[in-house]
């Protein structure tokens, strides 16, 4: 069924078409190279899963989108927004008046990745919701209703809406992040690891309905650690290693077929395959190495690799390896 979404998806103009983005934190010990000539195109109805270790620069990605990032981040490269029916903006450039008043909520959602801390402390989750609902759009009347509607959608209890955030344990905080990021009906929506703290049952919940969201229209980027999540839910996967994506495809093919070693490694990292983590630790993203920077974690790694890889068209995805793993052969 994801398929025939891809498909049709494929068709339809990019809603968001990110071109080299790069961002850099300067610190005082180094710049750290947090997202590097990343590229991707996203389309109304896709659901594409963004995986990779902790520290890869998945959250800075999601960030950079929104114009959240600290005042010690340069942030180059285009990412294009075609709002339906509105129009375009490119989100690197707009100023942070126009992405707070047009974009950020409305048009591209976030469901945080520590919501605990970025909730208002002093207002309960019905007002959160409430607020959120009016400010776009819902009548003062309608607006109770609706965001116990939301609330349900998520499996929050409308007890716990009457909570402060602080109050809450951290799933519900969760869920309450995924009803406030819901609320405005954003085409576009920016979901950071939005299953942390659920109990399986609530994950799958959440996550389908995630992928009901695209099956009516909206474009979903889920950031997560949980390669069954992304299986679950996702028409393509990119794989980032350290600040780039090193594997992008259909999610079928990926999981079939991976062709980078790195994907290969994470694949068998699952407790229904190998169960063998991928040896090592990721690079210090103010050290990389100046060729491929999984080479020193990688089984196949030659001189060949001192040369950085371009990420290339590979059947159906793309791949940035020069020893790019066929079907059938060990990973
Ligand atoms: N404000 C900042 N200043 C300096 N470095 C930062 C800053 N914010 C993030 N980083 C660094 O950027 C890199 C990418 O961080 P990011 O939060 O995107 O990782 P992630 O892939 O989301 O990891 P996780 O899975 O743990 O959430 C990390 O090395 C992180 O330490
Ligand atoms: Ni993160």
């Amino acid at each position: 069924m994801t398929a025939a979404v891809r498909t049709d998806t494929r068709r339809a103009p990019a809603l968001l078409g990110v071109d080299g983005l790069t961002v850099r934190f300067r610190l005082p010990s180094g710049t750290v190279h947090a997202v590097t000539d990343l590229s991707l195109a996203l389309h109304p109805g896709e659901l594409l899963a963004v995986v990779g270790e902790s520290g890869c620069g998945k959250s800075v990605l999601a960030h950079a989108l929104l114009g959240l990032l600290p005042r010690n981040a340069t942030v180059t490269g285009r990412a294009h927004l075609h709002p339906p029916g509105g129009r375009p903006v490119d989100l690197v450039d707009a100023g942070e008046r126009h992405l707070a008043r047009h974009v950020r909520g409305r048009v591209v959602g976030l469901v945080p990745q520590s919501p605990a801390t970025a909730l208002t402390p002093v207002r309960s989750g019905r007002r959160l919701l409430e607020e959120t609902l009016r400010a776009h759009g819902h009548a003062r009347r309608a607006a109770p209703a609706a965001a116990d509607r939301i609330a349900a959608a998520v499996g929050l209890d409308p007890g716990d809406l009457d909570r402060y955030p602080h109050e809450l344990s951290g799933g519900t905080a969760q869920r309450l992040a995924t009803a406030l990021a819901l609320a405005p009906d954003p085409p576009l929506l920016l979901a950071d690891e939005p299953t942390t703290g659920l109990d399986r049952p609530l994950v799958d919940h959440t996550l389908d309905l995630l992928r009901r969201r695209c099956d009516s229209g909206a474009a979903v980027l889920l950031i997560t650690h949980d390669l069954a999540a992304a299986r679950r839910v996702a028409d393509t996967v990119a794989v980032m290693y350290a600040s780039r994506i090193v594997e992008h495809r259909p999610t079928a093919a990926l999981f079939d077929a991976p062709a980078h070693p790195y994907t290969a490694g994470l694949l068998d990292a699952l407790p229904d395959r190998a169960f063998t983590p991928v040896p090592g630790h990721p690079p210090m993203l103010t050290d990389l190495p100046d060729g491929c920077a999984f080479a020193p974690r990688c089984p196949h790694a030659s001189d060949a690799c001192r040369t950085p890889p371009r990420l290339v068209p590979d059947g159906p995805g793309r791949v940035a390896c020069h020893h790019r793993l066929t079907p059938g052969a060990p990973g």
